[in-house]
């Protein structure tokens, strides 16, 4: 955002009419969610107390009830905040007389993102005071680029922003102040390389069979099972495939696991592979493979990886296909292909990734290094779930629910993600897909969910989202 800006710059846009932009769509934006009361407006020293002054000018001019009050005495401002500020021509009282004073909602343009010390003073007695706040930018008190509060922050029904999303808006535990985020469109061309994951990114582009379909025509999908006593997640994975719309899904199964599977089974089907040599015959007619829930920390899985990194199929790789590259990274990463993917929660990224999750700056920059490592899309798991393709486009999920932290929870979204995949969906958009329905799925059943119970929503989220219910 800034090197968007700084570039504008240069071209001779001026900055000040940026900043009468951005007050202006603040104050559109308060005008048409917050109609009624009287509006607490907080500058602060630099360009987000400048939008502040704008936002509360045009707001005036709306006939709404307005004060300002500054960090600093307005004759200490610089530059385009003093011209703002001017801009407003009435009062502008000193920030302390806000704690006190009545009012029913708060404009609160102390800082953005460029925050580099906690909130002290009357700022930060205001943080805590709470409210109902509006944001410009983020909710003052946060550091843009760790996407955390550096102390007392302000926590706001509402954040908007300006031209494109940035990671704090999206990523925990930022993104739980903003509220709901509002992105205004103030003419800087920026190239958005982060999205917030909903079906509006893919809605029209989720598959579903024509009139003259087959189930041929649908995809093939193959999960590989564990040993006898780890059967169980693969038949997540399967069964979550097969409502994704995959048309047709095999379990590959070790010998000792068959009976079990076999009993287990109806719509799935069931094939007997022993090792390695096998899988390669076993994943001929398929187009994608799912490989690791419960399939063991062992060579087996370790040399199953590598035939099905070495295969025309492409690969879902989660869990136990992870973990048995613990020891030699480097060695997966050299095998995966741009349009595998893999699912790692927090601590399997951290054993394949080391420690990108301290040394870069916040989730959505680890998962984006972490897919430039692997050559592949990187779907790292959460309550704010970050997925990553190897040249920068990152898409961060918050549709979710704690409920979705259970057993079996990750096989079932490796499963979508796998039967959307294996349907001709992009594998970065199928794990964007999969990581929403799954959320959804999620939201829709609550508390007492189990993994099981999940994919049992899926006709109906799909269906909605075809458009069928209307
Ligand atoms: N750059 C631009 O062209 C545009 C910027 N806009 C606005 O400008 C804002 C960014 O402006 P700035 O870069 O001036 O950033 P801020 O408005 O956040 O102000 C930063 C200033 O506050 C000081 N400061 C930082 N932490 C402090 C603390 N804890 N206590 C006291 N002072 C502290 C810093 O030393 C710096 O002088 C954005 O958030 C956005 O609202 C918009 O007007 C759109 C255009
Ligand atoms: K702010």
């Amino acid at each position: 955002m800034r090197a968007a800006e700084e570039k504008l710059f240069s071209t001779g846009v001026d900055s000040f009419k940026l900043m009468q932009q951005a007050g202006n769509a603040v104050a559109e934006f308060v005008h048409a969610n917050w109609p009624e009361g009287r509006i607490q407006v907080l500058c602060g020293p630099g360009g987000n107390g400048g939008d502040g002054f704008v936002a509360a000018a045009a707001l005036a001019k709306l006939w709404r009830d307005v004060d300002v009050y500054c960090l600093v005495p307005a004759e200490k401002l610089e530059g385009d905040s003093a011209k703002a500020a001017a801009e407003w021509g009435d009062e502008i009282k000193p920030l302390e007389a806000a704690l006190d004073a009545p009012h029913d909602i708060v404009l609160d343009a102390l800082f953005g993102g460029g925050l580099s010390r906690p909130l002290e003073g009357a700022a930060e007695k205001l943080a805590a005071r709470g409210g109902r706040v509006i944001s410009i930018d983020v909710p003052s008190g946060i550091h843009g680029e760790l996407a955390k509060p550096l102390g007392a922050c302000f926590r706001a029904e509402g954040t908007i922003t300006f031209a494109a999303l940035r990671p704090a808006h999206v990523l925990m535990p930022s993104a739980a102040y903003c509220g709901g985020v509002f992105v205004a469109d103030i003419g800087v061309p920026v190239q958005t390389s982060l999205l917030e994951n909903s079906p509006l990114l893919w809605g029209r582009r989720l598959p579903q069979p024509g009139q003259g379909s087959h189930k041929h025509a649908r995809g093939h999908l193959a999960v590989v099972s564990g040993n006898i006593i780890s059967t169980g997640a693969a038949r997540l994975a399967g069964r979550a495939g097969l409502r994704a719309g995959a048309g047709l899904v095999t379990m590959l199964s070790p010998p000792d696991a068959i009976a079990v599977n076999a009993s287990h089974l109806t719509a799935v089907m069931l094939k007997e592979v022993a090792d390695a040599e096998q899988l390669r015959a076993a994943i001929e007619s398929a187009s994608v493979v799912i490989l690791g829930p419960a399939a063991g920390i062992n060579t087996s899985t370790r040399e199953n990886v590598e035939c099905l990194l070495s295969s025309n199929c492409r690969a879902v790789l989660d869990a136990d296909a992870l973990t048995v590259f613990s020891d030699d990274p480097g060695a997966f990463f050299k095998q995966l292909r741009p349009d595998d993917l893999i699912t790692p929660h927090i601590g399997e990224f951290n054993r394949l990734f080391g420690d990108l999750l301290e040394t870069e700056p916040n989730k959505v920059e680890a998962t984006r290094k972490a897919a430039q490592l692997a050559g592949c899309v990187v779907l790292l798991k959460g309550p704010d779930t970050v997925i990553a393709r190897p040249d920068g486009p990152a898409i961060v999920n918050t549709h979710a629910t704690r409920w979705l932290a259970t057993a079996g929870s990750g096989d079932v979204l490796a499963g979508i993600a796998g039967g959307l995949i294996a349907q001709g969906v992009d594998t970065f958009t199928a794990a964007a897909m999969a990581s929403w329905l799954h959320g959804e799925a999620g939201r829709r059943i609550g508390a007492g969910l189990i993994a099981e119970d999940l994919e049992a929503e899926l006709p109906d989220i799909l269906s909605s989202l075809h458009g069928e219910h209307l």
